[in-house]
């Protein structure tokens, strides 16, 4: 497989900006099949920001976004609507609805995307369930119901509805402990494993980053600043690089350098 072939996700000076605020300024990136990227920055540097723009939800002013070989502005609807049927996403704080059931919760995507009868919906949603490690009677619950780690599997449940090529996690283990924090870090290590998966992940947890990604980026200033291994971060003489991956609260953690 070519190096380009290999590429799912790629975006071209991309910019993006609020008013006189600009966030995004000429950005390039790249994710890779199967890998699990994890995506840092300082707070309010446009990470939300570029996740929303690659998935249509936040207007930019320039740049190119190809999916799966696609160039994004250059699909037309009935292609747009196949190539989101193959994203799935996890907000910040699971974004669950609350009036619904798990189970119900999963099964939106399909009923928006495609026709199945009820029972059928049903029983993938509970698949979803135990591929997350909930059980089948939690689709039974309703969101108040669950703690802040079954919150997240469900919603990584969903994310997962229609058998997605690449999931979007915003912050996925923001609010857990960090048990319950390493033990979805494990999930979504499964999950590429045995799906394939190509895993986005939005994360200001160092232990994620150490243990789970294969790639981390860098955002800052509008751009990619760094992208690369562990080994690249740790290695990187930017300030806020260097003080993020070996300040304080980095040194405890044992280094899976490549
Ligand atoms: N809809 C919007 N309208 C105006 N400004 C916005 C909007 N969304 C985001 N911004 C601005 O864009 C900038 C980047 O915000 P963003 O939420 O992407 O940061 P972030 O890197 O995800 O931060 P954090 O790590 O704190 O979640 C901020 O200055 C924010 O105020």
């Amino acid at each position: 497989m070519s190096a380009e072939a290999d590429i799912v996700l790629s975006v071209r000076d991309m910019h993006v900006r609020f008013g006189s605020n600009v966030v995004l300024d000429g950005l390039d990136l790249d994710v890779r099949r199967r890998e699990i990227l994890g995506f840092v920055g300082a707070s309010g540097t446009g990470k939300s920001v570029l996740m929303r723009a690659i998935l249509g939800l936040t207007p930019r002013q320039a740049g190119r976004i190809t999916i799966f070989g696609h160039d994004l502005s250059a699909v037309d609807d009935d292609e747009r609507i196949l190539i989101d049927m193959r994203m799935g996403v996890l907000f910040q704080h699971g974004a669950l609805f609350s009036a619904l059931t798990v189970a119900e919760n999963i099964e939106v995507p399909m009923r928006e995307y495609v026709q199945l009868p009820p029972k059928l919906m049903r029983e993938l949603a509970i698949v979803k369930l135990e591929m997350v490690g909930l059980k089948p009677a939690d689709g039974d619950k309703y969101p108040s119901e669950l703690s802040g780690g079954m919150i997240k599997r469900a919603a990584l449940a969903r994310a997962l509805s229609l058998d997605p090529d690449i999931v979007f996690l915003d912050e996925p283990t923001s609010g857990l402990d960090p048990i319950g924090a390493a033990e979805f870090d494990e999930l979504i290590a499964k999950l590429r494993d045995t799906m394939g998966l190509t895993v986005y992940m939005v994360t200001h947890d160092l232990d994620s980053l150490f243990t789970v990604a294969d790639r981390i980026a860098v955002l800052g200033e509008g751009k990619v600043i760094a992208a690369g291994p562990l080994s690249t971060m740790l290695a990187h003489d930017n300030a806020w690089i260097k003080s993020y991956f070996r300040g304080k609260r980095a040194r405890h953690i044992p280094a899976k350098v490549e």
